[in-house]
């Protein structure tokens, strides 16, 4: 654990070409799209629908999926409550380092504890981090069960000592966010339709030009 803690004799090298400079070049702003919720609310599929509609319009956006992320950056890593912290903490750094290239980076985890979420958002200024919550209620999400998860979880047959997000493990539900993706009488927006809403706010904010 020698590495980890406050660093030593280790000092903050600045590069001359900036982060304005850097958005100027391709005419938009570095920013965090953060994409929270439960499995199977739809996180993924909005972050891949989004990432098409900004490359289509010319706009450079990059995903940051849990499930992906954890095959390699966070392969070392479960699902305990600390291990969770730590993934999301590890992704936070990263899409900071997104947003600072000038990308809009596209961050889709459950992240389910709100103290995790709002670490995140400190290492950032706070309209650079716009906040997405899938408001998807649960029997919603286990309806889906596209990965066959809630079924094992509900037979407790989830390997390993940390709970399902939901079932029996935490889900803590943003208390202001920028963006709700929700139902509409009982309808649940199309793909195009949720990533227009976030395309609305980015243009309406003016991310999406420099
Ligand atoms: N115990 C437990 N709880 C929740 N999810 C589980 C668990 N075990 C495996 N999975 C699968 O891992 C995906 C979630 O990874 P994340 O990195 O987004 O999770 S977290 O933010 O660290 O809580 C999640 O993907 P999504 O369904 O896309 O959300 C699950 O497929
Ligand atoms: N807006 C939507 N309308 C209908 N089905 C959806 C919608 N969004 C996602 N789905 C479906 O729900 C399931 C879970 O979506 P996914 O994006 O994988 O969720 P998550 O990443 O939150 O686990 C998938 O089968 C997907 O096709």
């Amino acid at each position: 654990m020698s590495a980890m803690g406050n660093p030593t004799n280790i000092f903050w090298h600045e590069c001359p070409v900036v982060k304005t400079e850097r958005q100027k070049l391709i005419d938009q702003q570095g920013c965090v799209v953060w994409i929270t919720g439960l499995s199977g609310s739809g996180k993924s599929t909005l972050a891949c629908s989004l990432n098409r509609e900004l490359h289509s319009r010319g706009k450079l956006s990059y995903v940051l999926d849990g499930d992906n992320v954890r095959h390699g950056l966070n392969k070392n890593l479960g699902f305990s409550p600390e291990d969770r912290t730590e993934n999301i903490r590890r992704v936070g750094e990263v899409a900071k380092l997104f947003a600072d290239a000038g990308l809009i980076c596209i961050a889709s985890l459950i992240s389910p504890y709100r103290k995790d979420r709002d670490a995140c958002r400190a290492m950032l200024t706070d309209d650079n981090f716009i906040e997405v919550f899938m408001n998807m209620p649960l029997e919603v999400c286990e309806e889906r069960d596209p990965k066959g998860l809630y079924k094992l979880a509900r037979a407790g047959k989830i390997r390993g000592t940390a709970g399902f997000t939901g079932i029996d493990d935490p889900y803590e539900p943003p208390l202001s966010c920028e963006i709700k993706i929700e139902q509409k009488n009982g309808i649940c927006p199309t793909p195009c339709e949720m990533a227009g809403q976030v395309v609305s706010y980015l243009d309406e904010n003016g991310f999406l030009h420099a």
